[in-house]
């Protein structure tokens, strides 16, 4: 662990002073592509004024064989694509692939200065963190680079699950941390075969009734990732970090797909992953607090006043802790106004409820 009084220090001689605070930016979407294939990358720039990030994935989805294509196209794209407001991310290869070195040294070399944040897979510890934290410190320095890269890391071994705290805390890069059910799912030894999403065999059943253990039984499916999710969530709040889910496999299934994120947003999640474009409006929709809640929310905190005692509004009782719920919701709602007008004018139109 590094001294507190070193922890912003920067790790390598002339690499740019580290952050004291992640930029709120929004990304309620992380939109995957594979900067290799064409037919994705030719959608970027329609994508970009849809998306709040761009995610170049070098990592699993791309064939072995297309890793190096992968690479250059993101480099090429990075140099000559005009993204608009949307953030530039990659996913590196894992640390203990072939790629992951030149991933690193290739991107932040040539185009360190367009990229925002680099996802690494599969983080089992602090020590991973730090290994990148270094590496990029040193790259940095020699690219000349003015702005520190911000790491995220996938929580999606078991060993990272049990270092989650610790992995939050690593470095004053990291940015935030995503649920990574697959991979998680293998490193556990789940019995699943899903990208994501829950299972119908993972349930609680109500009582029997009489002597028939079959008879007016309703079973109810339970959220398979209720556990990791929070368990993220705090590690990330305790740290000044952002919680993401991870990828929803069944592309078709639009309705789980919104289910899930909206869990993930309820418990504390500022956005998610969208692998095809279809999953970017449900994004969307799901991470914005809705035109209502946000009129309830400004109204609780203009008739809380200076936000402290007790209040009765429509016959619920309002205290200091309601009020800070209300400001999250507002204060999320106000930064992402700024960043889409169609939500602005949304939240404009609906009064407060009175
Ligand atoms: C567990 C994990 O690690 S999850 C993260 C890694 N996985 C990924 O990144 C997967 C990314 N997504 C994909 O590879 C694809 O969306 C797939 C394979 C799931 C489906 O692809 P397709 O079968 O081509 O889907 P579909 O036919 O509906 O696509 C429609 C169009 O959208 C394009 N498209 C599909 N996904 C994307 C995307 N993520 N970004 C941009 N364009 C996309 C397709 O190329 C296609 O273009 P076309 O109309 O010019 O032919
Ligand atoms: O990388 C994501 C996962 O779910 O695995
Ligand atoms: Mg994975």
């Amino acid at each position: 662990m590094r001294s507190p009084k070193d922890f912003f220090a920067p790790l390598a001689v002339g690499a740019p002073d580290p952050v004291r605070e992640i930029p709120v930016r929004p990304s309620r979407m992380i939109h995957f592509f594979d900067p290799g294939n064409e037919k994705m990358t030719a959608k970027l720039p329609d994508l970009a004024s849809k998306a709040d990030v761009l995610l170049g994935n070098l990592e699993d989805a791309v064939r072995a064989d297309r890793k190096v294509a992968a690479r250059q196209g993101l480099v090429a794209l990075a140099k000559n694509t005009d993204f608009g407001a949307a953030q530039l991310w990659t996913r590196i290869n894992s640390l203990d692939s072939p790629w992951a070195l030149d991933d690193l040294i290739t991107l932040v070399t040539e185009v360190g200065d367009r990229l925002d944040v680099i996802m690494v897979p599969k983080v089992d510890g602090a020590q991973d963190i730090h290994y990148v934290d270094r590496l990029l410190a040193q790259l940095e320095a020699r690219a000349g680079l003015r702005r520190p890269l911000l790491v995220h890391a996938i929580l999606e071994t078991a060993s990272g699950v049990a270092n989650v705290e610790e992995i939050a805390g690593a470095s004053p890069r990291m940015q935030g941390i995503s649920l990574g059910p697959a991979d998680l799912a293998a490193s556990r030894r789940m019995k699943t075969t899903r990208v994501g999403g829950g299972h119908p065999g993972y349930l609680v059943r109500s009582d029997p009734a009489g002597d028939d253990l079959h008879a007016g039984r309703t079973t109810y499916q339970q959220d398979l990732w209720h556990y990791t999710v929070a368990r993220m969530v705090d590690a990330c709040a305790a740290n000044g970090i952002l919680p993401y889910y991870g990828p929803f496999g069944d592309i078709r299934d639009v309705v789980a797909c919104e289910d899930q994120f909206r869990n993930a947003f309820l418990l504390g999640c500022v956005g998610a992953w969208t692998l095809h474009p279809v999953q970017i409006e449900i994004a969307r929709k799901v991470f914005s607090p809705s035109p209502e809640d946000v009129a309830w929310a400004r109204r609780v905190i203009r008739e809380m006043g200076d936000g402290t005692g007790a209040v009765m509004i429509d016959g619920k009782m309002q205290d200091d802790a309601s009020v800070k719920q209300c400001k999250v919701v507002a204060e999320l709602a106000d930064a992402l106004a700024a960043r889409d007008p169609e939500l602005a004018k949304a939240y404009d139109a609906v009064k407060e409820t009175s």
